[in-house]
C-alpha cells in the first residue's frame, strides 16, 4: 500500500522534509514533496537505507557526523539529543557577539577538536544549515556505528593517555574542521535524525543518542578522572581522508544492508588496547570517555548556573547553542550609554538576572508565530522567554503591565526585536477556517461531474430594461410591481428551454453583483449586458462592463428597446467597441442580440445565444455531494421566520440538512421554488435557486452556504461570525475608547462633528446593505450619520426606546412599526420615518444633515460714508454727521472706521438718523447722523465702511 512521505516520516519520527531528501539519497527518485507517495518497495528501500546507516552503508557515507572526526568529540548522553533539529539563521549581531562555548571556561579539553566559533565563523554566521540543537556547537555527533570512527576514537583515547605528539592533534583538529565545514554545508540524513534521538528503537542508527551511544559509541575517548589538566592529546587521524572518499563511493552504498560495525581503519593494537583483537577493550574505552565527558559537561553546567553568566533563558535542554540574551544586554547597554543613563544600570540588570537562575520555560526559539492579539504570556510561551523578561522590556519602554496584558502588533514586534526573536503573526485558526476550508478544498472526481444549468446575471444601466427582459423571458411580470420602477431585490429563477434549464439572477445593480463576488460567491457564469438602444452606453453601463470583465464571465449584449422609434443601434455598437466589446458582426467575440422586452423581439435569439455559450463552456457540478451555495438575499418573514434565497452552486441541498451561512445557521425546515413560493421542494441540485426556511439569522447576500454534519459546529461558526461582525460594526460606527488625546480634542472643541443617529429597519438584508451604501455617500467633515442598529424586520418597541435614549431617527424601509412600537414612539416623541425607495431615504437624510451644518457667515458690503462733522452730545456721546458716498447705510449694519487708510475699529451702528428721525436706511448722496456703539472718538474725515453679516445655509454641494 502506498504511504505518503509525511506519514512515513511520522512513523519514523523524522522530519518529513528530511525524509524527502533521504528518499533521493536512497535512490527513490521523483519524490519532490512530503505529499508524494511511496510504494511498498520504496518504503522498504528507504528503511533499508536508513538501517544501512548503522552498518556503514550509504547512510554512513553521507552522515556528516562521520566526518566530524573522532567519537570523543560527542558528549554521549547529552541532553541536546532530545532537542529537535533546527535551522540556524544568521544570528543577530547582538547575540552572536556574546555567544560562548563551554570550552571557554578555561579548562583544557584534551579531546576537543571541535571547531570553536572563532574557528568557523563563516559557517556559523552565514550559512543556514541544519544541525542538531546541541548546547555546544561542537562537531555533530559521531555515527557511533561507524567502525572507523570508533577506531579513531580509540586512537584518540590512547593518544590522550599517551599524551604525545601534540602536532598530530593539531593536524587532526584542522582536518576535523574541514570535515565539519563540509558536513555543515551538506548535512546527511543521519545527522538530521540525530536530533530525533532514534536510538531507542534499535532500528534506526542512533548517533550520539543517549542509548545509542552506549552500545555503539562506546570506546570514545574520554578523560580519566583527574586528568583534566593534561596536555592536548595526540590524535591519529591518518585514515580520515580515505574515509571521506569512501563516503562518496557509490559502491559503498551497495553495502548498505551489512550492519557491520567493524572498523575499516586499521589501528595499532596499542591504540585499541588489545593484544589479540576484540571489541571489548574498545567499548570500555569509549564508555569511560563517555562518562568522563558527561561528568565534565555536568560540571560545566553547574558552574555556568552557579556563576549566572548573564545568560537568560538557558535551559538544560536548550543549552549553549541557544541564542544568548546577553545580546540584548549589550544593546541596552549601548542604548543606555547613548541616552546618557549611565553605566550602573546594566550591572544591576546582570545582578538581577543572576538571581533569576535557570529558566524552566519552553526552549527558546529564534522564530515564533503568534496569533493576534497577543498577550505577554503567550509571547513568553511561544518564544521560550520568561514573562518577566518581557515585562521588564515593556517597563523600560514605559509600559507597566501584567502577563495577561494584550499587546498590539507594534509593541509585540518591538518586544520580539528586543528579545532577538523573529516574529510572524498568524490569523487565529477558527473552526470555520479548519472546517470550511476543507470543504472548499474537496475536489470532485471527473466522473462525478454532471452538466448543470448556466447561471445568467443581467447587468446594465438603470431603466435599460433588465427586469423587463427577464420577466419576458420567464413569462412573469415583476417589473410592473416594483416600487418606483427600481429593482431593489435580487431575484433568481430557473426556467426550462426545450428541456435545457437556465438560471437567471436579476440584481438591483452591478454593485450588488460585485459585492457578492467580493464575498467569494462568484455565482455568475454568463453576464447579459442590457443596453437600451435609445440611451446607448451610459456611465453605469461602463461600470457594469468593468464588473462583468472583472468576473471573467462571458458577456452577451442585449441591445434592448429596439422597438423604440428613431433608435440608432449602430451608435451603440460603436460605443460597445470603444469599451473593448467588439461585436461579432464586426469580427469581435461579443454576441449582440437586438431585443425588445415590449414586443418580445429577439428573445428567442437571446435564449439560444445563452444556451450556446453555456454549451461551449460545459458548466458541470457534482450533484452527489453535500451542497455548497451562495445566499442571494434573505429576509425576516413574520410567519415563516428567516427566508433565505440561495443558489446551489455544487452538490444537492436537501430538507433536513444542517447548514451555516454567514452568521446564520440551522436545519432546513422547508424549501420552495422562488418562482412559485407555494411549490415545496425536497431537494435542489446545482444551479437551482431556492428559498429556504430554517436559518436563525438572516445572512448577507453573497455569504457562502455550507452543509455540515454537526449542528453544534454550525452554531459555533455562525456565533463566532456574529460576534466578529458585531465587533466590526461597533468599530466602524466610531465607538471609541476614551483616550487623553480625544479628551483634549473634545475640550478644545476640535473635531466637533454633529452626528445624526439612525436605527435602520428593513425587509431584507439586501435593502440594509443598499441603504448603508447610499448613506456612506453622505460624507461631510462636520456632520455624519451613525447607524446605531440595523436589522431585518419591523420596528419594535426596543428600537423606539433606543432611539429615544440616543436621540436617533428610525428609518423603516418597507416595514412598519408594531402597535407597541407605534404607541411608544407617540409617547416618547420618537420619529419613525417610513420609506419604500432607497434614493428617497438618502435624499431626506442629506437634507437633514445639511440642516445640521453650521450656516456660513458672509459679509455683504453696503456702502461707504464720509464723516463731515462730529457732534458731541453729553449723555449720548459722539454723533458723526456723514454723507453716504456710495451704496447705502442700514441701521443694523456694522461699520469699519478707517482713518488715514488704516482700520482703527469695527463697531455696530447704534443709531442712524436722517435729519431728526430714525431711519432704517440712508441711500447714496444723502446726509445722515450715525452713532457707533461703544466708540466716541470718531473724527472728521474718518471713512466708515458699512457692511452687514448674513448667515447663509450650506449644502453638501458647496
Ligand atoms: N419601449 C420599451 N420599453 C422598455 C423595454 N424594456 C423596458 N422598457 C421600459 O423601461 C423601463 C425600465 O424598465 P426596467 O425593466 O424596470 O429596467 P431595469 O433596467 O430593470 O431598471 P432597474 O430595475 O431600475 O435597474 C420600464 O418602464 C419598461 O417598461 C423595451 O424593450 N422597449
Amino acid at each position: 500500500m502506498a504511504v505518503r512521505i509525511y506519514a512515513l516520516a511520522k512513523e519514523l519520527d523524522v522530519d518529513s522534509k528530511d525524509l524527502v531528501d533521504i528518499c533521493t539519497r536512497a535512490g527513490v527518485t521523483g519524490k519532490g514533496s512530503a505529499l508524494a507517495s511511496l510504494n511498498e518497495d520504496e518504503v522498504v528501500k528507504v528503511k533499508e537505507y536508513l538501517r544501512g546507516g548503522s552498518g556503514g552503508g550509504p547512510a554512513t557515507a553521507t552522515a556528516p557526523a562521520s566526518s566530524s572526526g573522532p567519537a570523543p568529540m560527542r558528549r554521549p548522553g547529552s541532553d541536546a539529543r532530545e532537542n529537535k533539529l533546527r535551522t540556524i539563521q544568521a544570528p543577530k549581531a547582538g547575540r552572536s557577539a556574546l555567544r560562548r562555548e563551554p570550552g571557554d571556561t578555561g579548562e583544557s579539553r584534551p579531546l576537543d577538536i571541535i571547531p570553536t566559533e572563532d574557528e568557523t565563523p563563516a559557517v556559523e554566521e552565514t550559512t543556514p544549515v541544519e544541525v542538531a540543537n546541541d548546547p555546544v556547537p561542537e562537531a555533530p555527533a559521531p555515527t557511533s556505528d561507524v567502525a572507523d570512527e570508533a577506531a579513531n576514537a580509540a586512537a584518540v583515547v590512547e593518544a590522550a593517555e599517551a599524551a604525545e605528539a601534540a602536532e598530530a592533534a593539531e593536524a587532526a583538529k584542522a582536518e576535523a574542521d574541514e570535515n565539519r565545514k563540509a558536513e555543515l554545508a551538506q548535512p546527511g540524513p543521519l545527522a538530521r535524525m540525530m536530533g530525533g534521538g532514534r536510538g531507542a528503537t534499535g532500528k534506526m542508527p542512533v548517533i550520539g543518542g543517549n542509548q545509542g551511544s552506549s552500545n555503539q559509541g562506546e570506546g570514545a575517548a574520554k578523560k580519566r578522572p583527574g586528568e583534566t589538566a593534561r596536555p592536548r592529546p595526540v590524535v591519529k587521524l591518518a585514515a580520515i581522508p580515505a574515509q571521506t572518499q569512501r563516503r562518496e563511493d557509490p559502491r559503498a552504498k551497495a553495502k548498505d544492508d551489512t550492519p557491520t560495525q567493524k572498523p575499516d581503519m586499521k589501528l595499532p593494537a596499542d591504540v585499541l588496547g588489545v593484544s589479540k583483537g576484540g571489541a571489548k577493550p574498545l567499548a570500555q574505552q569509549l564508555k569511560r570517555a563517555e562518562r568522563t565527558l558527561e561528568a565534565a559537561k555536568l560540571k560545566e553546567k553547574e558552574e555556568a548556573e552557579s556563576k549566572g553568566r548573564g545568560r537568560r533563558g538557558a535551559t538544560p535542554g536548550q543549552g549553549d547553542g541557544a541564542p544568548m540574551l546577553g545580546g540584548r544586554e549589550q544593546r541596552q547597554l549601548t542604548r543606555n550609554r547613548a541616552s546618557g543613563k549611565g553605566g550602573m544600570r546594566p550591572r544591576r540588570m546582570l545582578g538581577r538576572r543572576r538571581k533569576t537562575g535557570v529558566n524552566t520555560a519552553a526552549p527558546r526559539k529564534d522564530r515564533v508565530s503568534v496569533q493576534l492579539p497577543c498577550t505577554v504570556k503567550e509571547l513568553s510561551e511561544a518564544a521560550g522567554v520568561p514573562a518577566v523578561s518581557i515585562l521588564r522590556i515593556l517597563m523600560e519602554e514605559g509600559v507597566m503591565t501584567n502577563i495577561n496584558a494584550v499587546m498590539d502588533p507594534e509593541l509585540t514586534e518591538l518586544v520580539a526585536a528586543d528579545l532577538g526573536v523573529d516574529i510572524d503573526f498568524v490569523d487565529a485558526q477558527t473552526l470555520e477556517d479548519q472546517l470550511l476550508a476543507t470543504i472548499d478544498e474537496i475536489e470532485d472526481p471527473e466522473e462525478s461531474l454532471k452538466p448543470r444549468a448556466p447561471v445568467v446575471t443581467f447587468l446594465g444601466h438603470v431603466d435599460h430594461g433588465k427586469t423587463s427582459l427577464l420577466d419576458k423571458l420567464i413569462g412573469i411580470e415583476v417589473a410592473k410591481g416594483e416600487e418606483g420602477g427600481i429593482t431593489q431585490h435580487i431575484r433568481a429563477y430557473q426556467m426550462e428551454n426545450d428541456g435545457r434549464p437556465i438560471s437567471f439572477v436579476d440584481t438591483p445593480g452591478h454593485e450588488a453583483f460585485t459585492e457578492m463576488r467580493a464575498r467569494g460567491a462568484g455565482v455568475t457564469d454568463i453576464v447579459v449586458l442590457v443596453v437600451a438602444a435609445d440611451d446607448g452606453v451610459m456611465p453605469q453601463t461602463e461600470e457594469a462592463i468593468a464588473h462583468a470583465k472583472a468576473s471573467g464571465a462571458p458577456i452577451i449584449v442585449a441591445l434592448n428597446k429596439i422597438d423604440l422609434p428613431g433608435v440608432d443601434p449602430l451608435r451603440v455598437l460603436q460605443d460597445l467597441a470603444a469599451n473593448d466589446l467588439l461585436p461579432s458582426e464586426w469580427g469581435g467575440d461579443i454576441e449582440v442580440v437586438k431585443t425588445s422586452a415590449m414586443t418580445g423581439e429577439g428573445l428567442d435569439t437571446l435564449r439560444e445565444t445563452i444556451l450556446t455559450v453555456a454549451e461551449l463552456n460545459e458548466y458541470k457540478a457534482n450533484p452527489d455531494r453535500p451542497a455548497i451555495g451562495a445566499c442571494l438575499e434573505s429576509q425576516q418573514d413574520a410567519d415563516r421566520g428567516v427566508v433565505t434565497k440561495v443558489l446551489v452552486q455544487n452538490g444537492t441541498l436537501r430538507v433536513g440538512d444542517i447548514v451555516v451561512c454567514g452568521d446564520g445557521y440551522g436545519k432546513i425546515k422547508a424549501m420552495t421554488n422562488p418562482l412559485q413560493p407555494s411549490q415545496r421542494l425536497q431537494e435542489a441540485g446545482p444551479s437551482v435557486p431556492v428559498n429556504l426556511i430554517g436559518l436563525n439569522r438572516a445572512p448577507s447576500a453573497g455569504e457562502r452556504l455550507y452543509v455540515l454534519e454537526d449542528i453544534a459546529q454550525a452554531r459555533e461558526i455562525a456565533d463566532t461570525r456574529a460576534v466578529q461582525e458585531r465587533a466590526d460594526f461597533l468599530g466602524s460606527t466610531g465607538f471609541q475608547a476614551a483616550t487623553l488625546e480625544n479628551l483634549f480634542d473634545r475640550l478644545d472643541g476640535v473635531n466637533e462633528v454633529q452626528t445624526l443617529n439612525l436605527i435602520l429597519r428593513a425587509d431584507v438584508r439586501g435593502s440594509i446593505e443598499a441603504l448603508e451604501k447610499e448613506l456612506t455617500k453622505l460624507e461631510h467633515p462636520e456632520v455624519r450619520l451613525r447607524i446605531l442598529q440595523k436589522s431585518v424586520g419591523g420596528v419594535t418597541e426596543g428600537d423606539v426606546v433606543l432611539a429615544d435614549a440616543s436621540e436617533a431617527v428610525i428609518i423603516a424601509f418597507n416595514v412598519v412599526p408594531d402597535d407597541k412600537a407605534r404607541a411608544k414612539a407617540d409617547q416618547l416623541g420618537v420619529e419613525i420615518r417610513r420609506y419604500g425607495i432607497i434614493y428617497k431615504v438618502a435624499d431626506d437624510l442629506k437634507l437633514a444633515l445639511e440642516g445640521m451644518l453650521k450656516p456660513e457667515q458672509r459679509e455683504v458690503e453696503l456702502g461707504r460714508v464720509l464723516v463731515q462733522m462730529v457732534f458731541k452730545i453729553s449723555r449720548v456721546g459722539a454723533i458723526a454727521g456723514c454723507r453716504v458716498l456710495q451704496g447705502v447705510v442700514e441701521r443694523n449694519a456694522r461699520a469699519r472706521v478707517i482713518r488715514e487708510n488704516t482700520v482703527i475699529g469695527d463697531y455696530a451702528i447704534d443709531t442712524l438718523r436722517r435729519e431728526k428721525d430714525d431711519a432704517k436706511e440712508v441711500r447714496e448722496g444723502y446726509e445722515c447722523g450715525i452713532k457707533l456703539a461703544g466708540f466716541n472718538d470718531v473724527k472728521e474725515a474718518d471713512l466708515l465702511e458699512v457692511y452687514k453679516v448674513e448667515e447663509v445655509s450650506r449644502s453638501f454641494d458647496d
